[in-house]
């Protein structure tokens, strides 16, 4: 995207278009969410689990974007999660999708303008780091930004500096800090959480690494990204945390190792949709009761400042 077409994109999703779908949404439901979630491929069903739901398509809702990939139903449902207002999105958007930047990590400011405080990412990626299997689950402890070293960053373009200093941070600062961009804390949370479930054997901690999609990547590729530090790599959830992080909200984040990332010229392995959905499907019960159950110990741990 060149500068013009970068400030259009942004100027589309201004303060004023996100304060209005906020408006909009409050005006249709009772529930004041807290908690902000987004489920990854295969992994909607986590949003069945809250309670007194009042659900929306993305379709009905003003300048929201449309979900196009198969694994994302295109619903955001606001309900309780064990007694806390929560709201979740049904399904994200990517990059691959053809959206701008800006669109696709847009629902983090709406979370912001609805009162969340905490947002919960989770995605599906491949295992890079050899000693992962599938079905693992990882704790996002940082990231690397393979779009954002080519410029494509969520925040790039004006930044609505009004809002800093008239709106208390709404929504950033023009250069926000992410070496706190996982919430530490949440992180330990998780592991708690985790070995109580008895969950330690499939519970990991690493570093998440995005690339734009929607091709897999090459073994060559997937070689480079395991030295550069990466233990899993996939296509979304970095963008969604830097418009987060910008705007003030704690964010925790979770991948689903989903399938090994092919890193030998002699594996017959391909990587492939539908074993991503499917291994969502198998972990589906456990990675809900991780969520809910801390998201119930955020209220415990009066973690809501
Ligand atoms: O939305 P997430 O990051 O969970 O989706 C991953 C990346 C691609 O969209 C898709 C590939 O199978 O799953
Ligand atoms: O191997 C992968 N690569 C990129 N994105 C993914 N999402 C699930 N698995 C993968």
């Amino acid at each position: 995207m060149d500068g013009r077409e970068q400030d259009e994109a942004q100027s589309k999703y201004s303060f004023e278009d996100c304060q209005a779908t906020a408006d909009w949404l409050l005006s249709q439901t009772a529930v004041r969410p807290l908690v902000g979630i987004v489920c990854g491929s295969g992994l909607g069903g986590l949003a069945d689990a809250l309670k007194d739901q009042v659900a929306f398509n993305y379709r009905d809702i003003p300048n929201f974007p449309q979900s196009t990939v198969h694994g994302h139903a295109g619903r955001l449902v606001f309900g309780t999660l064990k007694g806390r207002p929560c709201v979740c999105m049904q399904g994200r958007f990517h990059l691959y999708e053809g959206y701008p930047i800006q669109k696709i990590t847009m629902p983090m400011r709406i979370f912001k303008l609805l009162g969340v405080e905490t947002v919960i990412l989770t995605n599906a990626a491949g295992g890079l780091n050899q000693d992962y299997k599938v079905g693992d689950i990882m704790i996002i402890k940082d990231h690397l930004n393979m779009p954002g070293f080519a410029g494509n960053n969520p925040l790039a373009g004006p930044n609505d500096e009004r809002h800093v200093y008239v709106c208390l941070f709404r929504f950033g600062v023009r250069f926000p800090c992410m070496s706190d961009a996982y919430d530490r804390e949440l992180q330990q949370l998780a592991f708690d959480v985790g070995s109580e479930l008895g969950f330690s054997d499939f519970l990991r901690e690493g570093v998440y690494c995005v690339l734009g999609g929607p091709s897999f990547e090459t073994i060559a590729e997937c070689r480079m990204l395991h030295k550069l530090g990466a233990d899993a790599v996939g296509m979304s959830t970095v963008h969604e945390v830097i418009v987060a992080r910008h705007c003030g909200m704690r964010v925790f984040a979770l991948s689903l190792i989903t399938n090994k990332a092919v890193m030998d010229y002699d594996s017959e392995e391909k990587a492939n949709h539908e074993e991503v959905l499917q291994t969502g499907k198998q972990r589906a019960e456990q990675l809900e009761r991780l969520v809910s159950t801390i998201v119930t110990r955020l209220e415990h741990n009066n973690n809501f400042a």
